[in-house]
């Protein structure tokens, strides 16, 4: 089984890079993990932005993969502890043949389609962060919950 995780547009910012590839290298330590970046769209002012997030949706749907369980982040969905989304996570691992898919919308969020193809909703927070910072926070949690496994230091409880 392999994570991966699908974003929307590439990450601007430098501090949120070096950050983000600093975790995407530690996860890959003890797990296959990528980080697919779909490209944002071009003249998004001329879009309403349910026309926006169902363009967006489309590029989404196109990047997926036949056997690919979607699990999409978003602030309405199930709140975990960090041990508990370990847990999680782990018994994912001995149930999903090949990839486990997160997706982080774009800024407004994912269009109807997307949230139909998605098999789970997993919540960072009850707050909305803007679509950059939450990958940083989640590749966090995921790098957080693969050394709570493997029995490491990082996690204090
Ligand atoms: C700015 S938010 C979009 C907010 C939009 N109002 C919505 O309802 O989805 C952009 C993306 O960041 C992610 N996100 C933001 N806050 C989150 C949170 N607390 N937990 C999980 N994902 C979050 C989601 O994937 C969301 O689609």
């Amino acid at each position: 089984m392999k994570f991966a995780l699908l974003v929307v547009g590439r990450t601007v910012e430098k501090h949120y890079i070096t950050a983000i590839n600093d975790y995407v290298e530690r996860i890959k330590h003890y797990t296959p993990f990528d980080m697919e970046v779909i490209p944002e769209l071009k003249n998004t002012k001329s879009l309403s932005m349910e026309q926006q997030k169902e363009k967006e949706g489309e590029l989404i749907l196109k990047a997926l993969q036949p056997g690919d369980v979607v699990v999409l982040l978003d602030e309405h969905g199930k709140e975990f502890r960090s041990i508990e989304f370990a847990e999680w996570a782990e018994k994912k691992m001995h149930t999903v043949n090949k990839r486990l898919v997160f997706i982080i919308g774009g800024p407004y969020g994912f269009s109807k389609d997307i949230y139909a193809a998605a098999q789970e909703k997993i919540s960072l927070s009850k707050m909305t962060f803007s679509h950059q910072m939450i990958r940083l926070i989640f590749v966090e949690q995921l790098y957080r919950a693969m050394n709570i496994l493997a029995g490491g230091p990082y996690h204090h409880e």
